[in-house]
């Protein structure tokens, strides 16, 4: 692996818990991760102590076969070759752009800075503001141009905080994928910390999911999605309610007995922790997201209609049962209900994910 971080915490001098709890994760060369996670969960704290910038109090963190925090060793931040864009990352106000790029660039004839500045400059779309200041370029700009100052020197790793915030929502999705498409043409791998779940499922390999200073999970987009490891994860990905469930054990076959219905061929992934028939019987939550809830007029199990939100091609329905049991589905908006009206539900569940109670 490219870049190992193992049980690394970090902890301030004046604060009661640590801001980051032993959190080990991995990046192949040439992954983009994004770490996402509620505000104060350590994000930040995490991408400072890759940096170098906070000191990791215990753990180890390798790059590129390198150590750079372990026991009895501290590479200094300077010496770490990791680019970053972070969202306070500010230009130099009394250089020009070129100077502001090629800042880094030291060991590099004149001509060759150049020729590099101008190549960063037409990577993030700003070809010919050599000589302007960065007064002169809006905010998105600016940003633009810290990418372009990190990525100068070749890092061998890039951590963006929020790289993308201050910027309006059809730039950012714009400047989101070129980034990719950047790191991808340049092989460079990299850690971005954002708070928007979309951009972090359109652009990550791996995404991973903070709280409290821990990572609860690290995983491909999908599997975070559909294989969520915690409560935690489940609630924070997408929308998602719980569905008391129960083990039915019937020719040899296992199947979740709920209220809507039973969900055949539960896999053993999805209840690891039953492995004996006499599992049968237990209860557990099943994990319910809005795409695996379809309406089905024939179908003899009803909901109400609470609230309905339109979304273009389908209308988010917040659906109550007469137990009073809430449920969130994702119905194509040619189908549009009255609220109040009762409708015909069934599930359709790809996945099935549950949690102990
Ligand atoms: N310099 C500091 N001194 C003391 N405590 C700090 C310091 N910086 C951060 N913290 C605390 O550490 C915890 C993690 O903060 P951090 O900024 O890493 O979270 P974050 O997930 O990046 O949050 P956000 O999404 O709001 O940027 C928080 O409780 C925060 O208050």
């Amino acid at each position: 692996m490219f870049l190992t971080l193992d049980q690394v915490s970090v902890r301030y001098p004046t604060a009661a818990a640590p801001a980051v709890n032993a959190v080990s994760l991995q990046l192949a060369a040439g992954q983009l991760g994004v770490l996402i996670g509620p505000s104060g969960s350590g994000k930040t704290s995490l991408l400072r102590a890759i940096a170098g910038l906070e000191q990791a109090q215990s753990g180890q963190i390798v790059l590129d076969h390198t150590l750079l925090d372990g026991p009895g060793t501290r590479v200094a931040a300077e010496q770490r070759r990791i680019g970053m864009v972070f969202q306070d990352f500010a230009l130099f106000p009394h250089l020009d752009i070129a100077a502001n790029i090629g800042f880094g660039l030291h060991g590099m004839g004149k001509q060759q800075r150049m020729r590099r500045v101008d190549e960063m400059l037409a990577l993030v779309g700003l070809e010919g503001s050599q000589e302007k200041y960065p007064h002169q370029l809006s905010g998105g700009q600016q940003q633009r141009v810290a990418l372009a100052r990190a990525l100068a020197p070749e890092p061998r790793l890039l951590l963006l905080d929020e790289p993308f915030s201050s910027l309006d929502v059809e730039l950012r999705e714009r400047l989101a994928h070129d980034v990719r498409q950047i790191l991808t043409q340049a092989r460079i791998t990299a850690l971005m910390v954002t708070h928007d779940q979309m951009e972090a499922f359109a652009v990550g390999d791996v995404v991973g999911v903070m709280q409290a200073g821990q990572l609860e999970q690290w995983a491909r987009p999908y599997d975070l999605y559909h294989r969520p490891a915690t409560r935690f994860v489940a609630d924070f990905i997408g929308h998602g309610v719980m569905l008391a469930g129960r083990l039915v054990q019937s020719d040899g076959r296992l199947t979740v007995s709920t209220a809507l219905g039973e969900l055949q061929d539960v896999s053993a992934a999805a209840l690891p922790e039953i492995r004996t028939d006499s599992d049968a019987g237990r209860q557990f939550d099943v994990l319910l997201r809005s795409d695996d809830i379809v309406h089905d007029d024939a179908s003899p199990f009803k909901a109400r209609i609470v609230r309905k939100s339109f979304r273009g091609a389908e209308f988010l329905y917040t659906l109550q049962l007469a137990s009073g049991q809430e449920l969130l589905a994702l119905v194509p908006s040619h189908h549009d209900h009255a609220i109040d009206e009762w409708i015909g539900i069934k599930l359709d569940v790809n996945h099935v994910v549950t949690f102990p109670l």
